[in-house]
């Protein structure tokens, strides 16, 4: 408990956005001091990590057969373990190598790691593996719209309803928020990596082209939406293979793209309607006066918010910065023991 103590003296306690699109980790006392892409290649016949986050990302589609680039996250939990850990690793190392105790003490420091709500028991004891071989002494788990709520300075702990709805880019979630407790939580794994994939098999579909995953995320950003606007006449001319193999290029216009994330677009207004539908009547009038507030870097897609404030009627706002809720809420949380020990899923 003594040795336990000192050594935490000596730790900077972090907390981890372990996402299945990006890696945020908060240093208590500093801030966000890393955010990178869930992204690892290995080469396949050692075994061997190259690259990891941003110098991974930058490896997709271009790689010779032995490397692979992998995910090791999929719909927000952990699908690869061994990686996820090379991963977690690399990352709390990395944010500790530029403080001047870790070259004496090897940093043991508290971990608070943000997970989907609907996670199971044998996926926690996977994050918590992961985190305690990564180095860390003491690990707690909060649900990540819990968090993204605290980033978003939602008054959670007092009575009254709060909701926030979070689209990552495997899992979206949709909680309501009192007195420091989920009362409900609706979490689907679809988010803004299906709406990638969607444009893919659109431009495979409607228009012949193979385009890879990175192209795909730009069209989203650049040109998709959720509603129509002056963006549905927007254009883009984008360059992929032919289903002969050969290269080319089409141009394609903002509204195609629209229609093309519908699918995706309408499951997360589904599952948003669902929660409102199971909200107590109490809590619901709350909601109506606050509204519902966005976060996660998937609510970025253009006009998600005036498609949501359409189809239920509420006022709708994004807190201040959607990519960035999860880890603010989790370095709130690392202020406050007892809030952690009131809100972790353990
Ligand atoms: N401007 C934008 N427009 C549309 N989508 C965006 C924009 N910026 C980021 N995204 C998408 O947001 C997603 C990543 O969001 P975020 O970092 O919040 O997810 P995550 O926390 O890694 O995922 P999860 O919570 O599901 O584990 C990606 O699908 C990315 O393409």
């Amino acid at each position: 408990m003594f040795l336990d103590r000192i050594i935490g003296l000596f730790s900077n306690d972090i907390g981890i956005d372990l996402g299945t699109a990006n890696t945020l980790v908060f240093v208590k006392g500093k801030g966000i001091l890393l955010s990178e892409p869930s992204i690892v290649s290995v080469d396949t016949r050692t075994g061997k990590v190259i690259a990891v986050g941003s110098e991974s990302k930058k490896m997709i589609g271009k790689t010779p057969k032995e490397i692979e680039v992998i995910r090791p996250l999929k719909d927000g939990v952990i699908a690869d373990f061994d990686v996820t850990q090379e991963m977690l690793k690399y990352f709390i190392k990395k944010v500790h190598s530029n403080m001047s105790f870790s070259k004496i003490l090897r940093p043991r420091p508290r971990v608070i790691i943000g997970v989907p709500s609907g996670i199971t028991t044998v996926e926690k004891r996977a994050v918590i593996d992961a985190a305690r071989q990564s180095g860390a002494r003491e690990v707690f788990l909060i649900a990540e719209p819990m968090a993204a709520a605290l980033g978003a300075g939602l008054p959670i702990q007092s009575p009254g309803g709060n909701m926030i709805v979070d689209i990552g880019g495997g899992t979206s979630e949709i909680a309501v928020i009192s007195l420091s407790g989920l009362v409900l939580s609706e979490s689907i794994k679809v988010a803004g990596d299906e709406m990638t994939e969607a444009i893919i098999q659109y431009m495979k579909r409607h228009h012949n082209l193979l385009i890879g995953e990175q192209s795909a995320e730009r069209i989203k950003m650049e040109l998709g939406s959720a509603y129509p606007s002056e963006r549905d006449k927007k254009t883009m001319v984008v360059p992929g293979r032919d289903l002969r193999g050969l290269p080319g290029s089409v141009e394609i216009k903002g509204e195609e793209i629209r229609h093309a994330l519908e699918n995706v677009i309408q499951s997360i207004v589904n599952a948003v309607r669902l929660a409102l539908e199971k909200t107590p009547p109490e809590l619901s009038a709350d909601i109506v006066e606050r509204g519902i507030v966005l976060a996660g870097g998937g609510s970025l897609l253009h006009a998600m918010d005036i498609r949501l404030r359409e189809e239920t009627n509420l006022p709708v706002y994004y807190c201040e910065d959607p990519l960035t809720a999860v880890a603010e809420g989790i370095g709130k949380a690392l202020d406050d023991i007892d809030l952690i020990r009131k809100i972790s899923l353990q």
